[in-house]
């Protein structure tokens, strides 16, 4: 039988571990990375550990014989290198967490369990270089006023820190939709650009992504063409469901949730079938049709992990002003 003393002693050690490692993941985030949405997601694990394992082991504390008091680590020459470390610290920390409250209680080591599998999940987002955003703005064209009028908005979007950006120009050639994306990308380098459609022009361009339908290359060859890079695919029906998980993509459009002038042939589906998709996969989903600041937050409750907003943000009286109501509902969503 273990000693109560050590059994404390280990998971006072570890606690301590995990609420340093996750204090330090979530400044990185928040300060390194500007990424408030994944900082605030570190901030509520950490919180969640200090109250479960609210109990008293100060007095287990045993520093002068503990062992590996002096290990220190070498200095990190790579910024992520702080996250991997920490990010590893956590796990190892949560594990052993895990093992040992569950001789004092088995109820607060399955808590930490589903922390721990739920951390996967999160490193799995940090660790990769997809980063997908809660607000995703449908650059049509055709919903700006004009060229200008398309980069004054972007402007606004840029000022604001929205960075992902989907470029869509149905009639546009080939040859213009390629031209007009490279202007975006030398004007703002810093979005994160999805191609509507056209699989050669997101390659040729080395865009973030590309955003492909039922009219265009099947999921899974869009996939092989785009290698690493994001692709996302619509979600009409659970065989589309289907087909984009087979294709391992990054994340589905899932609409048009309200009637869209900016696609009025497209099928309506409503909150209720975002729900029943969302019941049926961990995929990040994008929420997509009609949607604006009056509707976002029953979006997020319906389970959207983002929103892709067209006319919402063109068509809005002050888009100032609309952008940052859609940032403050997707912020508050988290909390
Ligand atoms: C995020 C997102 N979701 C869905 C769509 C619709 O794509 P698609 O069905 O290919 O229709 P078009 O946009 O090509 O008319 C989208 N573009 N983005
Ligand atoms: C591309 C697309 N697919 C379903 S609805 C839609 C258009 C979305 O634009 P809006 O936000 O203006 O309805
Ligand atoms: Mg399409």
């Amino acid at each position: 039988m273990l000693s109560k003393t050590y059994i404390n002693r280990v998971i006072d050690a570890n606690r301590n571990r995990c609420i340093e490692g996750l204090r330090v993941v979530e400044d990185y985030l928040r300060f390194i990375k500007n990424d408030l949405t994944n900082s605030s997601t570190i901030r509520n694990i950490r919180h969640e550990i200090s109250r479960i394992l609210d109990f008293d082991m100060i007095g287990e504390r045993d520093v002068k014989s503990d062992i590996g008091k002096n290990n220190f680590h070498s200095p990190y020459t790579e910024m992520d290198q702080v996250l991997r470390a920490n990010l590893s610290r956590i796990k190892e920390s949560l594990r052993v967490l895990e093992e040992f409250t569950r001789y004092i209680d088995t109820s607060i080591s399955d808590q930490i369990m589903n922390i721990r599998f739920g951390f996967y999940e999160i490193e799995k987002r940090l660790l990769s270089n997809k980063d997908l955003e809660k607000i995703y703005i449908l650059a049509d064209i055709d919903l700006a006023k004009n060229e200008s009028d398309l980069f004054e908005g972007l402007k606004i979007l840029s000022d604001n820190n929205v960075r992902l950006v989907q470029l869509r120009a149905k009639k546009f050639s080939t040859k213009k939709f390629y031209e007009l994306g490279e202007k975006i990308i030398e004007f703002f380098p810093h979005f994160k650009l999805i191609i509507n459609d056209k699989v050669e022009v997101a390659l040729a361009l080395e865009s973030y992504g590309v955003h492909v339908g039922e009219d265009e290359l099947p999921f899974n060859v869009t996939r092989k063409l785009m290698g690493n890079k994001v692709v996302g695919a619509t979600v009409h029906n659970v065989e589309d469901l289907r087909l984009s998980q087979v294709a391992k993509v990054d994340y589905i459009g899932v609409g048009a949730i309200y009637p869209s002038t900016t696609k009025p042939d497209c099928q309506l589906n409503g909150v209720e079938f975002l729900k029943k998709i969302r019941a049926l996969t961990t995929t990040f989903i994008y929420a997509i049709g009609g949607i604006n600041s009056k509707n976002a937050r029953k979006v997020f409750d319906a389970g959207a992990d983002g929103i892709c907003v067209g006319s919402g943000f063109w068509y809005a009286k002050d888009r100032v002003e609309e952008i940052k109501r859609l940032i403050h509902i997707s912020n508050e969503e988290e909390n």
